[in-house]
């Protein structure tokens, strides 16, 4: 039977939405989300998006695929579509707000009156199991970290959002190779979950300038928990203001790390492009 999709993009970063409030597990298995997600043979998209029903108190579960069939934790711009997504399918017009249940934790999302997107994206982490524990056992410093990566030294800082993120400061985003240096961080050996790996050029200490090789679905457009872990290794590293535009090669991200609550907060689009049955 033909199941219904509709598809939507937060700043060219592109998922295919499914209602699945009906069930508990994803309608589509990870290898059904390959062939979706294909470009050519399929819709094409950055990943499957699944609105399930909320477990633990909240409103809705999200589940994620990968375009490679993995399953992340979260997704920052997938979750600004599937704030849109349930609005549509409750057929709410006003601001409101979703607490939605990730497997990276509790995420909220509230709708504006001005049609943009704001997420309590929850606090980071920097010692998680992602940071390399070999780097931090090397010097005991969570922050800046020496890794070698296609025969390179790079200072990185690895923050979780949810979802694992290697940051690197580098002078001049454009002149990255990421098509071969991106595949080479996702896959060394001292992530063994992989990793998403963002390059950041600080222009002013309230506007970055950012690059994405996402796990699992390589070079993308934007990548919204990377632009808050990207703010964090920023601040941490005495490099940027704790609030913040990220520009991605899709458009602009407004983020901010609270002082008060220690919470990140991401504020940009959703956009519907178009419904089908597959
Ligand atoms: N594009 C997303 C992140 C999607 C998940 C990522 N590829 C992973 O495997 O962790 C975002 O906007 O945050």
């Amino acid at each position: 039977m033909a199941i219904e999709f509709t598809k939507y993009h937060g700043l060219g970063n592109d998922f295919i939405l499914i209602d699945n409030r009906s069930a508990s597990e994803p309608r589509l298995t990870p290898d059904d989300a390959v062939k979706w997600c294909d470009r050519h043979f399929g819709i094409g998209a950055d990943g499957v998006i699944f609105a399930l029903p909320g477990q633990d108190g909240t409103d809705y579960t999200m589940r994620i695929f990968n375009n490679d069939g993995s399953e992340p934790e979260m997704c920052g711009n997938g979750i600004r579509c599937l704030a849109k997504f349930i609005a549509e399918l409750e057929e709410i017009t006003e601001p409101r707000s979703y607490k939605i249940h990730t497997l990276g934790g509790l995420i909220t999302p509230k709708l504006e009156a001005n049609g943009l997107i704001t997420v309590d994206m929850g606090k980071p982490r920097l010692l998680a199991a992602e940071i390399p524990t070999t780097l931090v056992a090397a010097n005991q410093k969570v922050v800046n970290q020496p890794l070698e990566v296609a025969g390179k030294t790079w200072q990185v800082t690895c923050v979780n959002m949810g979802n694992p993120h290697c940051i690197t400061f580098v002078d001049d985003v454009a002149a990255i190779p990421l098509e071969t240096v991106g595949p080479q961080f996702e896959t060394h050996a001292v992530f063994p979950k992989k990793i998403n790996t963002e390059f950041i050029q600080v222009v002013r200490s309230d506007y970055l300038k950012m690059r994405v090789w996402e796990r699992g679905a390589g070079i993308t457009l934007a990548c919204g928990t990377g632009a808050c872990a990207s703010l964090v290794a920023g601040v941490l590293n005495g490099k940027c203001d704790r609030r913040a535009t990220v520009e991605l090669p899709g458009g602009l991200l407004q983020i901010e790390w609270s002082e008060a609550d220690d919470r990140l907060y991401m504020t940009g689009p959703a956009e519907k492009t178009f419904v089908g049955q597959r």
